[in-house]
């Protein structure tokens, strides 16, 4: 299914994690709409460039979510480019993005590409801490970025990110109200079919990342939950 607006569930795999054939083919297999590759740190153009080639044996939709200049890979579906909304440092809203289109602009295919809003509201997530991403956010600011990124910046997809802890489905619901157009994902520290369901009723897409490397069958148990 290539139409990124049609997605409910995806799996975001780690380049720098270890996964097996066994449960790479589960994960590609599962039903899911897509498998995002991305990560925070560690992410190489080698460790990329191997796990796209054994994606690759699937039919599932791939998608590279750059976290950084050195490892952008030919070859992906689509590729997402995060702009973390309440970082306290520009390189992280726009000028990272500059230099990457100074040096790829002729290249760039722009119908792969999808700007991502993110607001990250776990403190002590990798992406928080390396973007310095102000945490502190009352609903009203949440909402605000939300509405910027859809009538301000025009963004496909706003991202609700609380990578490693799982959120408030509360705030989530109240961020899907606002939004018209721009779709809204939510990530983070969602390990059961319930969480799945839950946050799959507030968010247009949820993304699931860090338990397909603690528990496998915990992980495939969401793509049920959604498509249910
Ligand atoms: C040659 C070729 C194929 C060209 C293609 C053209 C193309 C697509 C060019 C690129 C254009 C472009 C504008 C690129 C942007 C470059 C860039 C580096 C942007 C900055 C991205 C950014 C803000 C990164 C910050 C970190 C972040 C938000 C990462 C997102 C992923 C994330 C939040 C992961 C969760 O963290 P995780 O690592 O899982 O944490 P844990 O380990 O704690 O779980
Ligand atoms: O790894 P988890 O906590 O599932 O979060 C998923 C994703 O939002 C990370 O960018
Ligand atoms: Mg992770």
């Amino acid at each position: 299914m290539y139409d990124i607006r049609q997605w409910r569930h995806v799996f975001k795999l780690d380049p720098n994690k270890e996964i097996s054939e066994e449960h790479l083919e589960r994960i590609c297999e599962s039903g899911t709409d897509a498998v995002i590759v991305g990560g925070t740190d560690g992410v190489t153009l080698e460790n990329v460039l191997e796990l796209l080639a054994r994606i690759r044996r699937f039919q599932v939709p791939c998608v590279l979510e750059i976290s950084n200049l050195e490892s952008v890979t030919p070859g992906f579906d689509f590729y997402f480019i995060p702009m973390v909304l309440n970082s306290r440092d520009k390189k992280w809203i726009i000028d990272l993005h500059h230099e990457a289109v100074k040096q790829f602009g002729d290249i760039i295919n722009w119908d792969e590409i999808f700007m991502e809003g993110y607001c990250i509201l776990h403190k002590d997530c990798k992406a928080a801490v390396l973007t310095d991403a102000n945490t502190e956010l009352q609903e009203d600011d949440v909402i605000a970025y939300a509405l910027m990124a859809e009538h301000m910046y025009r963004l496909p997809i706003f991202y609700v990110e609380y990578s490693g802890s799982y959120g408030n489905p509360q705030l989530v619901q109240r961020v899907k109200q606002v939004l018209k157009q721009t779709q809204l994902f939510y990530g983070g520290g969602i390990k059961t079919e319930k969480q799945a369901a839950e946050m799959a009723q507030c968010a247009d897409t949820i993304v699931v990342g860090n338990v397909i490397y603690e528990d496998i069958n915990k992980a495939l148990a969401t793509v049920k939950a959604v498509k249910r």
